[in-house]
């Protein structure tokens, strides 16, 4: 990628931290010069202005991303996020975490991410969609089932997934599932894809918590972000026993120390869309929620929310990463040496679901589907699978648990990029 773009993507915070971490897991195994830069930057780039009608008649001109981080390995995969704080340098880092959770988890995809400037709640249904097609329209000339397949991420939902699908099909003539993953069950979601990525979360906390041999009915949780990831993680970890103490929005937090009830939660967020003045417990602001004492804590909104200031605040047991780059580098060097909190880091955290969105593009290549059942214990699998390699890399070479998981990523990346050779 040219030097130019890559120069003004260190202007962001979380494309400097992405960096800094992929130098460090270079360095921990002598990743050969030659490979470096070529396994660190994006592949591509692309970004785009994106006019819409708004319902009273006017256009509003919003712009959107595309980084295709890691073709080498396969089509590249991830999701297309809509908010306000968008900026290409996050979109990138977050595609090149992509790319190491792919890899860690042994599926064969590249990296991506996508992005658009937007704070979807101030945008009408019909406006979303207008975007959302909008959005894919754009991208058709960069993507396909074979080269870069989106799917969601904060602020898209299953519903986008299909308007995405459908002017994709649109254009090439005839139906094609398999280009974006996350759909609804009707065109050929998988079962399990809306639920993956928080039960994988929880899952991995279940058995991080019987290592330190903690009983699940002596466990609290405190979850930031009570979306996709963060309720489903609530009901997966409600189901297991554990006693989630506190939940919060981008509008604040509610604390009940008796434990919150996650199915009134959810059926106050389908009619008011925010959880403010939610009666299910105390209110509290998101920097109180990371502070509450708890066993596990559960970011699943925004990176960098756990850094410098308040990481010395933090009294969990477990810090379990469903956000992506929720911890700053500073702030796990912090925790790392206080030595009371386990990381359990983003690219094995919440890796559940591009796993299941990996099994939503198979069952649509191979047209055949397969029931909750095989997905979720094709799920855990993967999921212990990759959780034994990470806790195995760290016992062998005394890494952090998050250097131990993006070394296996990164190696395995470059890799395969050494074996393809270079052009000529
Ligand atoms: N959806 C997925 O399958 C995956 C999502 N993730 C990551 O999980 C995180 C959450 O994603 P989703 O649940 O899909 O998004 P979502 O859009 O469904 O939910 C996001 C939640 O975060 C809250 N939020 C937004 N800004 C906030 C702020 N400033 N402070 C506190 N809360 C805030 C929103 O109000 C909402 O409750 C993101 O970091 C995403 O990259 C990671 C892997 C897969
Ligand atoms: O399901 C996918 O393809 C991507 C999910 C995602 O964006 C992520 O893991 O951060």
């Amino acid at each position: 990628m040219s030097k130019v773009i890559i120069s003004s993507l260190y202007s962001s915070d979380v494309f400097t931290m992405a960096c800094r971490q992929f130098d460090q897991a270079a360095d921990a195994i002598n990743l050969p010069e030659s490979l470096r830069d070529r396994t660190k930057y994006p592949r591509r780039c692309v970004a785009f202005s994106l006019p819409i009608q708004r319902d009273d008649g006017s256009v509003t001109v919003f712009e959107g991303y595309r980084v295709q981080h890691n073709l080498s390995t396969g089509p590249s995969k991830g999701g297309i996020r809509f908010h306000q704080d968008v900026t290409l340098g996050e979109v990138a880092a977050l595609s090149m975490w992509m790319s190491w959770k792919c890899s860690l988890m042994g599926i064969p995809y590249g990296g991506a991410k996508g992005g658009v400037i937007v704070n979807p709640d101030q945008l009408t249904a019909k406006e979303l969609e207008r975007l959302a097609r909008r959005y894919m329209q754009e991208l058709i000339p960069f993507i396909g089932p074979d080269v870069d397949v989106p799917a969601p991420d904060m602020g898209t939902n299953e519903q986008m997934m299909g308007w995405m699908m459908d002017t994709y099909s649109n254009h090439v003539g005839h139906i094609e599932p398999a280009i974006v993953t996350g759909k609804p069950i009707a065109l050929g979601g998988s079962a399990g894809r809306r639920e993956a990525t928080g039960a994988g979360v929880a899952y991995l906390v279940k058995l991080y918590l019987e290592d330190l041999k903690i009983p699940l009915g002596e466990t609290t949780v405190a979850i930031q972000g009570f979306g996709n990831v963060g309720s489903e993680a609530a009901l997966a970890l409600v189901a297991y026993g554990a006693k989630v103490i506190a939940i919060s929005d981008w509008t604040g937090g509610i604390y009940n120390a008796k434990g919150i009830d996650i199915g009134k939660a959810l059926q106050y967020i389908a009619s008011e869309k925010v959880l403010t003045d939610f009666d299910g417990g105390d209110q509290i602001t998101n920097d109180e929620l990371l502070a509450l004492e708890c066993t596990v804590l559960i970011p699943a909104a925004l990176p960098r929310v756990i850094k410098k200031d308040n990481a010395d605040k933090v009294r969990c047991r477990i810090l379990a990463e469903g956000a992506n780059g929720p911890t700053t580098n500073l702030a796990e060097r912090m925790l790392i040496k206080r030595g009371d909190v386990l990381i359990i880091p983003d690219v094995l955290c919440n890796a559940g679901g591009v796993t299941v969105s990996y099994f939503e593009w198979l069952q649509n290549r191979q047209n055949y589907y397969w029931d909750r059942e095989e997905v979720m214990a094709k799920l855990f699998k993967i999921l212990l699978r990759a959780k034994n390699a990470v806790e195995a890399q760290k016992a062998k070479f005394g890494f952090s648990r998050r250097l131990a998981a993006q070394t296996l990523g990164i190696q395995r990346v470059a890799d395969a990029k050494a074996s393809r050779g270079l052009f000529p």
